[in-house]
């Protein structure tokens, strides 16, 4: 069988470098392009070179020349970056695995209307633990639907931009859909003053950020005399590259549509 051509967007980035790494360790696989922004150091260079092992390709800011030899791209970047590979993909019919997070509601939009052009799969945490501890968190909702205060506690790196984390807002979409709440409505993102007593229907969030913590979400259902917190830690980003992996495969067989990391696992 044929090598799968997986270009990587951010190829420098922390979670691109894992990627480039992850591919050429993977069987079936071969990086066909690697691309970064316009401004970035690390153009021009072999997006294997930081790790030890020379891939052959180079790192570009040009769409073209970095995609013309792929069928998938992963994108780990920032929402805008996200935005213009996607317009590209999904006319040059390229198939993108999107891990991307802090997207507003029209770049969501937008990965959807492209998703009828290529075929997509999106999700804000590719890890298998991760992605497990959402359908855990479905069936603890039910059974804490009354009488738990619902907390959601993020930790991530100093660079992390965005906050908090997709994966506590998915986690808070999770458990809000599955007590026909809206987390538009009773999501609480910021405590400060006098706050008044907590609302019993809301669902809040805290964000910690610091040093080189890979990703820790902790959910907290807290009743009277007893409180229950099912919690996810990663150790390493090897576990997004993986899943990243994974999604691709998933897509091979696709042409279009959105699916997300459920799809791949089959945890639908
Ligand atoms: N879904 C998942 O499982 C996971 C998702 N993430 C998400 O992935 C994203 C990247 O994370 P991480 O690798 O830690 O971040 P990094 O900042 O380490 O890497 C981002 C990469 O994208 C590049 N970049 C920045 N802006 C743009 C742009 N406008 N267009 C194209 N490329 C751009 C950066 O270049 P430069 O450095 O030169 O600015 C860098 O190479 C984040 O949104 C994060 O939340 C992270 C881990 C897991
Ligand atoms: O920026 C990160 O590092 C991570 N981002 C994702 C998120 O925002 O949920 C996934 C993971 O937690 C690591």
């Amino acid at each position: 069988m044929s090598e799968i051509k997986v270009a990587v967007a951010g190829a420098s980035g922390r979670m691109g470098k894992m990627l480039v790494e992850a591919i050429a360790d993977a069987g079936d696989m071969r990086l066909a392009g690697a691309l970064d922004v316009a401004a970035s150091p690390a153009l021009g260079t072999d997006a294997g070179i930081s790790l030890g092992k020379p891939s052959g390709v180079l790192i570009s800011s040009d769409f073209a020349e970095g995609l013309k030899d792929a069928a998938f791209l992963i994108d780990f970047t920032r929402p805008e970056g996200t935005l213009q590979h996607l317009e590209y993909c999904a006319a040059h019919g390229i198939k993108m695995v999107i891990g991307t997070t802090g997207f507003d509601e029209a770049g969501k939009a937008a990965i959807a209307e492209a998703a009828k052009k290529t075929a997509i799969v999106f999700a804000p945490n590719m890890s298998v633990g991760v992605n497990v501890t959402l359908k855990l968190l479905e069936m603890a909702a039910k059974s804490f639907s009354h009488g738990y205060d619902i907390e959601i506690v993020e930790a991530h790196h100093r660079h992390k931009v965005d906050a908090p984390s997709g994966t506590a807002l998915k986690m808070g979409e999770v458990i809000a859909d599955t007590l026909g709440r809206d987390l538009n409505e009773v999501g609480v993102f910021a405590r400060e003053g006098v706050t008044g007593e907590r609302d019993p229907s809301s669902i809040g969030f805290a964000t910690i950020r610091g040093g080189d913590i890979v990703g820790d979400h902790t959910v907290l259902f807290a009743g009277i005399g007893e409180r229950v917190e099912i919690s996810h830690k990663s150790s390493s980003r090897v576990t997004y590259a993986h899943g990243s992996l994974r999604a691709v495969r998933f897509l091979q067989d696709k042409q279009t549509g959105l699916f997300d990391m459920y799809d791949v696992l089959g945890l639908r």
